[in-house]
Order: structure tokens, then sequence, then C-alpha cells
């Protein structure tokens, strides 16, 4: 059965002088339960919008998504999201950021402090558990936002270019640290990026947009075996494919804004 299920979706915006513009045009997507999706396209192939929708932050203009609440009941929320920024609250400690979903839940005293100091084990950050946000690197940051995202155990995580204002090494070592906590809890995931290769290290599946409108150009599966290694980025297979994507984001991209592929 599919986690999430999005069915003939478009999306129009009210564009500037009234004018509308057509963002996201007939999107159809199955995702598996505890899937790996990645959405990789060029600049405003409307890839956030499609994720705010899965997301039900944005409602589509036509269509519609559905996600599979399991055995949950109707209140609860199966979605965690994480934002390129961390947007932690710079006056609560990092335990108190984690803790804040469980909070809002009505979760207890006692059973939330188990919750965030496991979540934060996961994400490997044991020891920021009383520092604040200032006080932590921007991959601790992005460490932080994650284990709050997966605090109120969440089927699906939503992921908008997460990593995208981290330097490369340490980007390299969150895509890492993200597959490893992916294999221990097999969330659903859904990942947007610009960055091929990232995109090539972390999906199962690379659902590839194109421009004017947004829609799905191509779906590919990546057969890498996992744990992938940064060390396989190296490989002849993996450049291959990552070649394959960069050829084909080249030939949707809107001619208008050729600037904003990355590696
Ligand atoms: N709230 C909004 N109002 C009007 N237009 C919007 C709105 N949100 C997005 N758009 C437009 O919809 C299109 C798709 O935007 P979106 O941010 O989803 O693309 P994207 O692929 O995520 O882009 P990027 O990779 O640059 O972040 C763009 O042309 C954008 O300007």
């Amino acid at each position: 059965m599919s986690a999430i299920k999005v069915e003939g979706v478009s999306k129009v915006f009210a564009g500037a002088g009234g004018q509308s513009m057509l963002a996201l045009s007939d999107v159809s997507l199955d995702i598996a339960d505890g899937e790996f999706v990645v959405l990789l396209g060029p600049s405003g192939c409307g890839k956030t919008t499609l994720l705010r929708i899965i997301g039900q932050l944005e409602s589509p203009t036509v269509g519609r998504v559905s996600l599979d609440h399991g055995t949950r009941s109707d209140g609860d929320r199966p979605l965690g999201f994480v934002f390129q920024e961390a947007t932690l609250m710079p006056w609560r400690s990092a335990a108190a950021n984690v803790a804040l979903p469980l909070e809002m839940a009505g979760v207890g005293r006692r059973e939330r402090t188990a919750r965030v100091r496991e979540m934060l084990e996961l994400v490997g950050l044991p020891e920021a558990e009383g520092k604040h946000p200032h006080q932590l690197s921007g991959g601790m940051r992005q460490r932080v936002s994650i284990a709050r995202a997966l605090a109120h155990d969440p089927q699906v995580l939503l992921m908008d270019e997460p990593f995208g204002a981290l330097d490369a090494q340490t980007r390299d070592m969150m895509n890492s640290e993200l597959q490893r906590i992916w294999l221990e809890n097999r969330k659903t995931v859904v990942f947007v990026t610009h960055s091929v290769s990232e995109a090539v290290f972390l999906a199962d599946r690379i659902v590839m947009l194109g421009t004017k409108p947004g829609h799905i150009h191509s779906i590919t599966e990546v057969t890498l075996p996992r744990p992938r290694t940064i060390d396989m980025t190296e490989t002849a297979e993996f450049r291959h494919l990552a070649a394959e994507l960069r050829r084909q984001i080249g030939a949707v991209q809107d001619p208008d804004n050729r600037s904003a592929v990355s590696a």
C-alpha cells in the first residue's frame, strides 16, 4: 500500500499583476511505505510546491494527495518537517526544542524526557541536550531539527533542502548520517534537493521535475547497494547515473534560468 498517493495534482498561484501562474501540472506519484524519494530538478520546477502540497501546508488547485495513516487515529499528525533553516527556538535548549512537538501533543514529562534523549542519541548528539542553538554548528542544528521532526514518530518525513546551507564536507557527513538514521527508522522520506550527487547518494527513487509548467519528467530507480558510502560517489555506476541526471536537468531547464544546477 502507498504511504503517499499524489493524484492528478495541479497548482495555480496568483502571480504579480493578477496573472495566474501554473506551478505544477497534472502530477501523479505513488510513494511506498518506507521509501526514500528525492525530488530533483532545476530552480522553479515546483519541488517545494509539491513537497508543501504533500505536507498539507498548501492545497492543490486540482487533484488530491492521500496519506496512509496506518493504525493512527485521525487526530495524529503523521508528518515531520525539516527545512533548509533549522528553525530552532533560540531561547530553548536542544532538548527543549526536540521536546516541543511532544509538549504540544500532551505527552507527559517522563515519556518526553526519555523520547528526547533517544532522539538526540539517534542523531548522534547526546551531549548537546543542554546547549542552545547558538552554541551548535550548522550541521548540529540540523541534527537537532531532524531529532525534533522524528520526536513524535511521524510516518512520513518531509525534507526541503535540509543541507543546502551547509559546507560540502558537512553536507557529505549529514547525508551519511541521514542514511544511517533512515536505515534504523525506515520512515517514508520525501527529500527536495538541487544537488544531483546528494540525490543519487540518498534516493531509492529520484523524481525529476521539469519546468514551465512543473511536471514529472522522469523517475529513476537508484539500485546502488546500501549502506552507501562517500567512496561510492567515485564509482563508475554512481558517476554514470549522476551524469545522466545532469543531462536531463539541462534538457528540462527553463532557458531563462540556466545557472542553478549544482554538483
Ligand atoms: N506562494 C507563491 N505565490 C506565487 N508563486 C509561487 C508561490 N510559491 C511558488 N511560486 C512559484 O511557483 C514556481 C515553483 O516554485 P517552487 O518554489 O515550488 O520551485 P522549486 O523547484 O522548489 O524552486 P527552487 O529550486 O528554486 O527552490 C516558481 O515559479 C515560483 O515562483
